[in-house]
């Protein structure tokens, strides 16, 4: 049987809208995609904990618990484990976004997102951001 992975992950929204995406570097696995920052929860953590500490090492901002919204999952079997990866939603952060280890990162519209290739877990996402992002909700 496959391992469980369990990775959190995080839109971040600015205020025209836009998602934060970045893309993976040379050196890890699926390089070259495109993804929601974040990371695996190490033991003894909480999802929220290590997605601030991840947030805090990739893109130097500090997140805070009571700003993540849960938004969804991707739930996706990957040859040798199988992802669980929630993904929140948050638009406020403090301090500027830094990249802090190698990688690229761009401020998307969810209508563009389908320009940059993600990793194949990420793909059911798009619909439900696109939703959310371009029409007229009541969560934003
Ligand atoms: N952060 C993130 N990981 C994703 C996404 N989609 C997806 O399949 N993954 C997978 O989740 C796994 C863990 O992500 P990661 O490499 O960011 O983990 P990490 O930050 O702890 O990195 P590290 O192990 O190099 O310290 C990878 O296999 C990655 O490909 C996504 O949108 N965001
Ligand atoms: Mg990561």
């Amino acid at each position: 049987m496959k391992p469980l992975l369990l990775v959190a992950a995080v839109a971040l929204i600015d205020d025209d809208k836009r998602v934060l995406i970045a893309q993976r570097p040379a050196r890890k696995s699926m390089a070259g995609l495109w993804e929601f920052p974040g990371g695996k929860v190490e033991a003894g953590e909480t999802p929220e904990d290590a997605l601030c500490r991840e947030i805090k090492e990739e893109l130097d901002i500090e997140l805070c618990r009571t700003c993540l919204a849960p938004f969804n999952f991707a739930s996706h079997a990957y040859e040798n484990f199988h992802l669980l990866m929630p993904l929140y939603l948050c638009r406020t952060w403090e301090g500027d976004i830094t990249p802090r280890e190698g990688q690229t990162v761009k401020w998307v519209r969810a209508l563009d997102l389908n320009r940059y290739p993600m990793p194949p877990a990420d793909e059911p996402l798009i619909p439900w951001l696109r939703d959310l992002l371009s029409g007229a909700s009541a969560h934003l």
